[in-house]
């Protein structure tokens, strides 16, 4: 409809044009009013105006322009309104406060009907801009959020068109391709050439690229380093809008902690922390994999393992920490006695494994010398000297198995047969019988254990008797074991099994305090009888031994003359100075030192002189031969005659024929025991022996 038409048509026929006019403003959408030219005052106003500003229509109509909107500009507009040359439009923009609470922006327009027919008149129309304000607002609220989400990734991202102009890239990616400042708003050729001169390898750089540009629309991952050692993944995806694709987006994400921290995990996994070679899983899948490679070439592995010995005991002196070091060291000392390419690990606690290629019988063997010659050499940790010995088992491949496993085994099986060889040694593994005697040692070494347990030992004790004057004079105290089922076990038979395991050292501390106990228990009854006990190597190594029979001694009473202390030669010369120090101790307590079977190790003169010793044990071995075998006849003559010279008493065990008797009476041995007297005897029966005059008939 025409306005300006309508309104012409009110001057010609006023009151119905105003009518119409008033129809018209009231019909309208936008919210608009009528103002008369002359009086400025309000001819109409529509629902829409009324609704907008909140006010009634009786407010509105007929009351001066300023009664509907009274801001400063249209006061100005109407103040000059009817002034000739007065602005006859007005278009602005202005806030008034919402009916409601709140603001509304309007636009606002005056405008003064002209023209001919027009009436004398103002139309005045708002346009509510709120709507669109909001619009923008969340607009710009929308792109902020974006954009923070941008860099909030951890991400680096770079977001171009299609042709691969850039749009937007976040502080991540500067970062991590580490834009120079200047670049940050540099253009995309410079930013590209940035990125290509960063990368490690920018050949293949480019070559994946190019993939990825080939790809168009394929959401595209690959990898690349940067030049900074940096490893970065790379994800490049498409963005839509409105089912058309717009551009890309790539996200660049650095991996090298991730790689790094999935690195520590296998090495975590695979390796031995205390000595850093590897653990038992590695070198099984290292000898597997060996295998595989040897089966192919029909060619020869040695698998070596070795076991410390009596670990244990270096943990208990020198504490963990240090036992820690020594593994350490062990494991050091090992790697340098193997080839490129062999391998050791650490396979338990205390043991080590060596794989070593191209290795038949012989040079396994080098190779175990050669690793016992390195471990055994003296160690100096955090100012501890000490040496240790190692005990190590070799399977060959193929002759012993043809699996890791297996052939793990079959070490270890030999390294068990080393240590119950006496340690310090290797041993290869060999199949059928040498397995059986393994396990009839361990078989007897477990029920040793439980005899003890169950106090299933007996003492048993050999008359010494004086050669001069036919009376006893001592005892040695003989261990025995009666087993229900297999009758008597010989000492011969399981003692080196326990030497060999250590489980002598409990048995020696059993046989030590029985013995103690029998001896003090006679004392009591008047009857001062001294005892000789054997002491193992390993017992007396124990750092405490000399502490423990001064205890022992104590608690019973025993005078410390009655106990003797039966030693073997290699006590002597294993560790000197310690023995010197310990055997010191020992006879500062005032008991009896003797020297076991000598003649049969290291028999030296220096060492006799150098201990504080009281007696030699002649072996029976030179014994049996007496008097006719004149070599026999020679060593006992000497070692009479040199224990004569150095102040000591002699014994000959063995003693089974007067002649023999006779024969060492003749050269002047102090005291002898022997069959010809008696064997060992419970405690009641030597007494029988000894004092038969005081033995009740028997019954
Ligand atoms: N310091 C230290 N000790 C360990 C570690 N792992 C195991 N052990 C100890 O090593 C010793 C190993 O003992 P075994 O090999 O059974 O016995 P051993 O005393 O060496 O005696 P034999 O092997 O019979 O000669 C045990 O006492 C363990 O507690 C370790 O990582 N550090």
């Amino acid at each position: 409809m025409n306005l300006r038409a309508l309104v012409g048509h009110r001057e010609s026929a006023a009151p119905a044009v105003a009518g119409e006019c008033r129809a018209l403003v009231e019909g309208l959408w936008e919210p608009t009013w009528l103002v008369d030219g002359r009086s400025l005052r309000v001819l109409a106003v529509n629902d829409a105006a009324l609704a907008l500003l909140g006010r009634h229509r009786d407010e509105v109509l007929e009351q001066p322009a300023e009664a509907v909107l009274d801001t400063p500009e249209d006061m100005a507009f109407w103040a000059v309104a009817q002034q000739p040359g007065a602005d006859t439009a007005l278009l602005s923009r202005t806030l008034v406060p919402r009916p409601g609470g709140g603001t509304l922006h309007l636009e606002r327009r005056i405008h003064r009907l002209q023209g001919p027919g027009a009436p004398d008149a103002y139309l005045v129309s708002l346009r509510d801009l709120t709507p669109e304000r909001q619009a923008l607002e969340e607009r710009d609220t929308l792109i902020a959020e974006l954009r923070a989400t941008l860099e909030s990734t951890a991400d680096g991202l770079l977001v171009t068109d299609l042709q691969g102009r850039i749009r937007a890239f976040n502080r991540r990616f500067a970062q991590m391709w580490q834009l120079p400042e200047a670049l940050a708003t540099g253009d995309d050729e410079a930013i590209y050439a940035w990125m290509l001169d960063a990368a490690a390898e920018p050949e293949a750089y480019l070559r994946q690229l190019e993939a990825v540009e080939r790809g168009v629309l394929v959401p595209a991952t690959d990898r690349f380093k940067l030049r900074s050692g940096r490893v970065v993944e790379r994800v490049v995806l498409t963005q839509w809008s409105r089912g058309r694709p717009l551009g890309r987006v790539w996200s660049f994400r650095d991996l090298s902690e991730r790689l790094a921290a999935d690195q520590r995990i296998e090495t975590l996994a695979t390796t031995d922390p205390l000595t850093g070679v590897p653990n038992r899983r590695q070198l099984t899948e290292r000898v597997a994999t060996a295998l595989i490679e040897v089966q192919r070439q029909r060619g020869r592995i040695a698998l070596l393992l070795l076991d410390v010995d009596r670990f244990k005991q270096i943990n208990d002196s020198l504490g963990q920490g240090m036992g820690d070091r020594v593994l350490a060291e062990v494991c050091s000392r090992i790697r340098t006695c193997l080839r490129d390419g062999d391998v050791v690990g650490r396979v338990g606690g205390d043991q080590f494994a060596m794989l070593i290629h191209h290795a038949g019988a012989e040079a396994a063997e080098h190779a175990a010398r050669r690793i016992l010659r390195a471990t055994e050499a003296p160690y100096e940790i955090e100012g501890a000297q000490f040496t240790l010995t190692c005990s190590i088992g070799v399977a060959l491949f193929p002759e012993a198995a043809d699996t890791a496993h297996d052939l793990l085994r079959r070490a270890e099986t030999a390294m068990q047969a080393a240590k119950a060889d006496g340690r310090a040694g290797f041993r290869f593994h060999r199949t059928g019988s040498q397995d059986d005697e393994v396990r009839k040692r361990v078989r007897l070494d477990h029920a040793m254990r439980q005899v003890l347990a169950r106090d299933g030992f007996r003492l048993h004790y050999q008359p010494q008797v004086d050669l001069s004057t036919g009376r006893v004079v001592g005892t040695e105290a003989l261990i025995r074991w009666r087993d229900p089922t297999h009758g008597d076990i010989s000492p011969a038979d399981f003692i080196p099994v326990a030497e060999a395991s250590g489980f002598i050292v409990q048995i020696g501390d059993w046989v030590l305090s029985q013995a103690v106990r029998q001896a003090a228990s006679w004392y009591a009854a008047g009857r001062a009888m001294p005892v000789s006990v054997n002491v193992s190597a390993l017992q007396f190594q124990q750092a405490d031994f000399a502490t423990r029979v001064s205890r022992l001694l104590a608690e019973h009473r025993l005078p410390p003359a009655l106990l003797e202390l039966e030693l073997t030669e290699s006590i002597l010369v294993r560790d000197a100075a310690e023995a010197l120090e310990r055997l010191e101790a020992l006879a500062a307590l005032g008991v009896q030192l003797a020297i076991d079977d000598f003649g049969t190790g290291y028999s030296s003169l220096a060492y006799l002189k150098r201990f504080p010793l009281d007696a030699l044990k002649i072996d029976r071995r030179f014994v049996r031969g007496l008097p006719g075998d004149e070599s026999d006849a020679a060593i006992v003559r000497a070692i009479v005659q040199m224990a004569h010279a150095l102040g000591l008493r002699v014994v000959a065990e063995g003693v089974e024929l007067e002649a023999q008797r006779g024969f060492l009476a003749g050269l002047g041995c102090h005291t002898y025991q022997g069959f010809l007297f008696a064997p060992a005897l419970d405690a009641q029966a030597l007494w029988e022996v000894i004092e038969p005059e005081k033995a009740l008939p028997a019954a």
